[in-house]
């Protein structure tokens, strides 16, 4: 795919896969198009961009897609959690109430069986049942991302996104959120950060963009112990130094 924003080129014809229930970490600086990559695949960029190529989720084509079918391939198909779990979730609304939209437009759900539904996706993030009644601005920071993530997973759609999920928390609570993206069972996902060191946790593969192109991808443990790009070794030296400079990442 390539995207434009008028003559600025923030894609160049990236090429990338991910295969069903793969992680596929896609890493990069600031700027490098990783949330534009995002985006794409959602169909949700703005209205001056222009995509050219194919992005296909689940077998359907998504550039040049109406929104009616863009709309049905959201949420049923591909989930995406960006950075800041408190603008994903709505305010005014709790939990319970949030959950049970995608539960009963996508899954068919009502009455006890929703509230069961809803019930069990929280115990699969270690939250009591009392989040259900609460709104998003009451719960810590840990407990909105792993919400977030949760709610995305909710209708087990083909391909989950997830934007820089552990930039906003701390250590112990990133190994919460890093281990709820290991347990997908069979969502693929796309895991977009600039910390070479989370996505190395989650995600098997790993593909390295800068200036909208891919410059190296591989295995995790290859790219770590041999990168083969100038950039990459940057990244990976960037994620030594934060860790206390010894071993891998
Ligand atoms: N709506 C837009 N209009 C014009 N240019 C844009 C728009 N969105 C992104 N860009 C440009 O596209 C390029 C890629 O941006 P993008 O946000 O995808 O990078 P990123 O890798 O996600 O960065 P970050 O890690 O800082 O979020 C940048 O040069 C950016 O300025």
């Amino acid at each position: 795919m390539t995207v434009r924003f008028g003559a600025r080129v923030a894609v160049d014809g990236i090429d990338l896969a991910v295969g069903p229930g793969e992680a596929v970490g896609l890493i990069g600086g600031s700027g490098s198009g990783k949330t534009t990559i995002a985006l794409a695949v959602l169909g949700l960029l703005p209205a001056g961009a222009r995509v050219t190529g194919s992005i296909t989720v689940a077998g359907v084509e998504v550039v040049g897609a109406d929104d009616r079918d863009l709309r049905r391939l959201r949420g049923r198909q591909v989930s995406f959690v960006g950075q800041d779990a408190l603008t994903a979730l709505h305010p005014l609304m709790t939990v319970g109430r949030q959950v049970s939209i995608p539960l009963r437009r996508h899954l068919g759900l009502s009455g006890r069986a929703l509230t069961m539904a809803a019930v069990a996706l929280l115990e699969r993030v270690d939250l009591p049942v009392r989040v259900l009644r609460a709104y998003p601005a009451q719960l810590s920071g840990g407990q909105r991302q792993r919400v977030a993530i949760v709610f995305a997973m909710a209708c087990r759609p083909a391909l989950l996104i997830v934007d820089e999920p552990t930039s906003a928390l701390d250590t112990t609570t990133q190994a919460g959120v890093l281990e709820l993206l290991r347990t997908r069972h069979h969502t693929s996902l796309l895991l977009i950060s600039h910390d070479i060191a989370v996505v190395s946790q989650v995600c098997a593969r790993l593909v390295v963009v800068r200036q909208g192109r891919v410059v190296e991808q591989g295995n995790t443990t290859r790219v770590l112990a041999r990168p083969t790009h100038a950039y990459t070794r940057e990244l990976v030296a960037a994620a030594q130094a934060l860790s206390g400079g010894t071993g891998a990442p």
